[in-house]
């Protein structure tokens, strides 16, 4: 089945037009969904809806339910989650798929039985095979076993692709998916054990430089390669989606450049300013030797990254400086 089988005529559903339509950012407190509150905010949209997680518990289905009856968001951006590092992953695998299950399938339900024009569900480069052909193009999910580091939370999120799926085809509802790769950016998690390594190792790099340490531990071997999207390029993808898309397939957001882990701590080593060496932890792993997306299909739309790694890295250690190092 192509992917334009089931699309849903967009006439309606222009996003961009009608700025004082009700949104509701799921995970508005996060990484992502700051990204776009702060992207929407600048376009001039006013009639945001956002949640924290202690105001409204998106796996509590009849919380989810009595909030889409009485709000009726007309547009929903699904970036609440539950996320990690490859640690975290590897260390709650229950969590990262029960949790996930249960907020993507009561949002995505929800919306639909509560009149959402528009829905768009963002998953993650881990949903395709661990040896994967590069760059990844959509059509490689399930056609292999996935890397065992995250794979709990890789079901999860092809099962929310699917779910988009499933809603479009039987009920001619405009759900729609994106994958994004590997992000950083303000308001990442800079926890020491659970976050990314962009923010694992600015920290690390942080402090090791205010304490004037002579070496930095770095996990594994350092040969894993790893493509970096600036969060604000993530959004502003979003939004570009939101308008312009409208297929049955879920869209790769890459930058289409990637670096060994390697180089990524060589780069932060410069940016932060520490002087002393690296360290390599082989006890820790690896995970995906390589996912370099393809996101050709995006860019066919119209769409380019604009935040070079490090012009990225430097604005997010400024931000860091500013917010989180107090
Ligand atoms: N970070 C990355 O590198 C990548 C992220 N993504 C995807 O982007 C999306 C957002 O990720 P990111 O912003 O990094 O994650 P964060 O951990 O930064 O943010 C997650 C958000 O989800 C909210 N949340 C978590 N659990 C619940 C819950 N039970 N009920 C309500 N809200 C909840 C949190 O709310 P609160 O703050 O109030 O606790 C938080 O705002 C996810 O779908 C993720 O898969 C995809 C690829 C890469
Ligand atoms: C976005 C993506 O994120 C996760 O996958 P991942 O790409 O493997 O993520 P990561 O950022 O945690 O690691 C990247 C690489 O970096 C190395 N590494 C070095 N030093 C540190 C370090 O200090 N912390 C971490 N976390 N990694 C480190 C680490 O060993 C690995 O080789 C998925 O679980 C999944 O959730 C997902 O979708």
């Amino acid at each position: 089945m192509g992917s334009q089988d089931n699309n849903v005529a967009l006439s309606s559903n222009s996003f961009l037009a009608y700025k004082s339509a009700k949104v509701f950012v799921a995970g508005h407190r996060g990484l992502v969904g700051s990204a776009i509150v702060r992207k929407l905010t600048q376009l001039g949209f006013t009639n945001l809806v956002l949640h924290s997680h202690a105001e409204l518990d998106l796996t509590r289905q009849s919380d989810v339910e009595a909030f889409f009856a009485s709000e009726k968001p007309e547009f929903v951006i699904v970036a609440a989650a539950k996320v990690g590092g490859i640690h975290a992953n590897n260390t709650y695998p229950a969590d990262f798929i029960a949790i996930n299950l249960q907020i993507q399938t009561n949002v995505i339900d929800s919306a639909y039985r509560n009149g959402a024009k528009k829905l768009l569900f963002l998953g993650s480069s881990c949903i395709y095979p661990k040896y994967a052909p590069q760059p990844i193009p959509e059509d490689a999910l399930l056609t292999g076993p996935l890397e065992p580091t995250n794979e709990w939370y890789a079901i999860a999120k092809i099962a929310g692709i699917k779910m988009c799926q499933a809603y479009r085809i039987q009920h001619k509802w405009d759900a729609i998916s994106g994958m994004p790769t590997n992000l950083y950016g303000p308001y990442d998690n800079f926890h020491p054990e659970n976050s990314h390594v962009l923010p694992a190792l600015m920290r690390r790099f942080h402090e090791a430089k205010v304490n004037g340490a002579k070496e930095v531990v770095v996990w594994g071997t350092g040969s894993p390669l790893r493509e970096f999207l600036h969060v604000d390029d993530l959004a502003d993808a979003v939004v570009f989606m939101m308008e312009k898309y409208s297929g049955l397939e879920h869209l790769n957001v890459g930058s289409g450049k990637e670096v060994t882990i390697k180089e990524l701590a060589e780069l932060m080593k410069e940016v932060v300013g520490f002087e002393g060496d690296l360290v390599w932890d082989s006890t820790k792993p690896d995970g995906t030797p390589r996912k370099l997306m393809d996101s050709s299909k995006l860019a066919s739309l119209g769409w380019t990254p604009k935040v070079s790694l490090k012009d990225g890295l430097a604005d997010t250690y400024k931000w860091y400086l500013e917010n989180v190092n107090l």
